[in-house]
């Protein structure tokens, strides 16, 4: 038999790049439709600022592997909700995850596919359990980046269509100075 070799590295705790690993650039273009003030996102296009940035060990999409990967989610609102990463499913919907919590604020939405959420706020240390069956997206509510560590089986994939077409049944937002967890009020049952 041909054993894979163990991998070790540091990820840099400070900036959130894991070495040798693939880099995925999101930029609020590639965030079309997913934010509630279309007026306030038009406007910030103008600058397409880069919403968040992940760095990806990845095997092949086998059962009983695993893949990690750092994601650096950047400060910042569209009109009054923080920006976030597109969050999804997993293909294989059974397939559960593990996040941890590097550094900066910010927390995670996770909803059922019944539309049943749940928020859960996050700084460094924070380990969150993302069970089987629930999408996932994270939220920077700080002002400067939010960067964790996300461990899934490799064989999980991403199922981003109904969270594309429907959101969240929640939104994180700012409002008079406070973090507020509120009802979508686009969310369709
Ligand atoms: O795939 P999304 O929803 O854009 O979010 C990116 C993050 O989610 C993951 O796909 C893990 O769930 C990571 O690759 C990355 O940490
Ligand atoms: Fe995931």
């Amino acid at each position: 038999m041909e054993y894979k070799r163990p991998i070790g590295l540091d990820i840099d705790l400070e900036t959130g790049v894991i070495p040798g690993a693939k880099k995925l650039v999101r930029r609020l273009s590639d965030l079309k439709g997913y934010f509630l003030d279309e007026e306030a996102y038009n406007e910030l296009l103008k600058e397409d600022p880069v919403v968040y940035e992940v760095y990806a060990i990845e095997q092949e999409e086998k059962e009983g592997d695993l893949n990690f990967a750092t994601t650096v989610l950047y400060p910042g609102k569209v009109g009054k909700e923080f920006f976030f990463t597109k969050g999804h499913f997993h293909a294989k919907a059974d397939r559960a995850e593990i996040y941890y919590g590097i550094k900066g604020k910010g927390g995670m939405l996770l909803q059922t596919p019944e539309g049943e959420a749940e928020w859960i706020p996050m700084g460094p240390g924070t380990v969150v359990y993302v069970p089987p069956y629930w999408a996932h997206r994270t939220v920077n509510t700080g002002n400067e980046p939010f960067i964790f560590l996300a461990i899934y089986p490799s064989d999980a994939g991403h199922d981003y269509g109904s969270i594309k077409e429907k959101g969240f049944s929640k939104i994180v937002i700012e409002e008079d100075g406070e973090v507020k967890v509120v009802d979508n009020p686009r969310w369709k049952e």
